[in-house]
Formats: C-alpha cells, structure tokens, sequence
C-alpha cells in the first residue's frame, strides 16, 4: 500500500457527469444569510416552549415564507465550486448534509489545509442533533466524520464513494460547543483510498473513524 496524495488521473470535473456547477463566490449574503437563520429556527422550534397563539402565529409566517421562495431551485446533484488562491478547485455538493453551504441542516463543516497536511476545522453541533441527553447522535457523529473522511480524499484530488466506514466512539460527545474535526489520506491502493478522521473536544478525542473510499472513475475509464 502506497500513501501518495497526488492522482496518477484527471481529477473528475462533476460537469463530465452532466451535473450543475456553481461557484462559491456567486451564493449571495442573502442567500447565506437566509441558510443561517434557517438553521438558528429549526433549533428554535425543536426547543420552544411558546404557546399556542405564538406557535399559530409561527407556523403562519413560516408558511409564507416557503411560498415566497417556492420558485425557481437548484437541481439535486448540483455542485459547488471553491477556488483556492493557487488556482486549485475543490467540488462539493451544493446540498450536502455536512458542509453543504446552501443546507441548512448541515452543521456546517468547513475544512482547510493545516500546515502539517491533515484537513481541520471546528464545528458546532447544536440541539438539532441530539442522541443521549446533552450528547450528539452518534448516527450525526458518523455523518461528520464521513464527510471529513471524503473530504480528505478529495481534497488529495481523489475524490470517491465511502465503500467502508468504521467509527469507534471514545467519549461522549457535547452539543453546543465547538468541536475540532481532522482528516488525512493515509494510504491508496488500486482505486481504494484509505482515510483516518478524528473529532475531539478540548484536546479529546471523542470520535474516531477509517474508511476506504472507492475513487470516482472519469466517463470513459476502465475503472483501473
Ligand atoms: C457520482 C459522480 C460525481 C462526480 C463528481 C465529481 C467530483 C466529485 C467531487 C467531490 C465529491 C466527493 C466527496 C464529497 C465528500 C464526502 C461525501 C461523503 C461520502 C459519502 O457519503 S458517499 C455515499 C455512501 N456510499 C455509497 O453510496 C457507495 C455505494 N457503493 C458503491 O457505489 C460501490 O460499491 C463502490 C463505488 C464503493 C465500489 O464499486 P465499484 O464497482 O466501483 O468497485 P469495486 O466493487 O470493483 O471495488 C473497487 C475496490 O474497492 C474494494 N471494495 C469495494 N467495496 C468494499 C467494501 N465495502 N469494503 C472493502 N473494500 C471494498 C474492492 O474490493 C476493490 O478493491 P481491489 O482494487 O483491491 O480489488
């Protein structure tokens, strides 16, 4: 098994799949600005204690709001953009329920180089995503690290579909409070790309998990 980070192919462009590609820098503030509020409601809803004619009064507005927006929409399979300084692109789902940066039941993950060459970032998992009393879902704790563990390998330039995911829990894991998430690629074998991801809290690790990804083929490929 080799642990080399650069493709011996093309990166898959998502367009040669005949998918939507937006870019980042073109979601307006607006649209951002709604995602966040969104995600700042739905914690409000689960938790509220509001009575009747303020929940009425709730639920009308909402309703208003989803017909204001019930318009035009961004195709599902519609992916996003992000261009780093030196030129380099990343691809990302529009959607996706991690990162995706128009979902707003994603926490949002957002993951970035670190100097010695792991992917890093902090998230917050709010109420949203309760499993035990004041801990996060273990199912949610999986999805993070899947998507961190994918991440890893995408941003090596070999993106792919998580074929094998193992999660060991270590610790509890606290709603509410910033948690600090890294990957790496750790080795690559024919198409499979092996990945390690971690979450941990104040230094801790709560979470742990591998997976080998199964790289995309290009249109055309043998698979190879
Ligand atoms: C879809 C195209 C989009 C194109 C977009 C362009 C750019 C993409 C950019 C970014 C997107 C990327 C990442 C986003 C970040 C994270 C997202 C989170 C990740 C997910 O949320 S992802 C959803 C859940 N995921 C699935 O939905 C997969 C369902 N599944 C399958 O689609 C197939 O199962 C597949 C493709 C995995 C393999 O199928 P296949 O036919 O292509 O390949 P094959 O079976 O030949 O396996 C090849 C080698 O993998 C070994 N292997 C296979 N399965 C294994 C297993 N379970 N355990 C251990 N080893 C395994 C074999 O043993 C062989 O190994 P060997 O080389 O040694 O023989």
């Amino acid at each position: 098994m080799t642990v080399d980070a650069h493709p011996d192919t093309e990166i898959p462009d998502p367009r040669d799949f005949g998918l939507a590609v937006v870019a980042e820098e073109d979601l307006s503030d607006e649209a951002l600005a709604l995602v966040q509020e969104v995600r700042a409601l739905v914690d409000t809803v689960a938790h509220t204690r509001a009575g009747a004619d303020d929940l009425a009064a709730a639920r009308a507005a909402v309703a208003e709001a989803r017909a204001r927006l019930d318009g035009p929409r961004h195709d599902v399979g519609t992916m996003v953009r992000h261009s780093f300084p030196d030129g380099r692109v990343e691809w990302g789902t529009l959607t996706n329920a991690v990162a995706g940066p128009t979902n707003p039941l994603a926490m949002p993950l957002r993951l970035e180089r670190a100097e010695d060459g792991d992917l890093r970032g902090t998230t917050v998992l709010n109420g949203v995503y309760q499993g035990p009393p004041g801990l996060v879902h273990g199912g949610w704790l999986a999805a993070v690290l899947d998507q961190a563990l994918g991440s890893a390998a995408n941003a090596a330039g070999m993106p792919g579909l998580t074929a094998n995911l193992d999660v060991n829990y270590r610790r509890p894991t606290p709603l509410n409070t910033p948690v600090e998430v890294s990957a790496r690629v750790t080795g690559t074998e024919r198409r499979k790309v092996f990945v390690a991801a971690e979450i941990r809290h104040n230094g801790e690790v709560t979470a742990e998990g591998t997976a080998i990804m199964v790289r995309i083929g290009l249109p055309g490929d043998s698979g190879s």
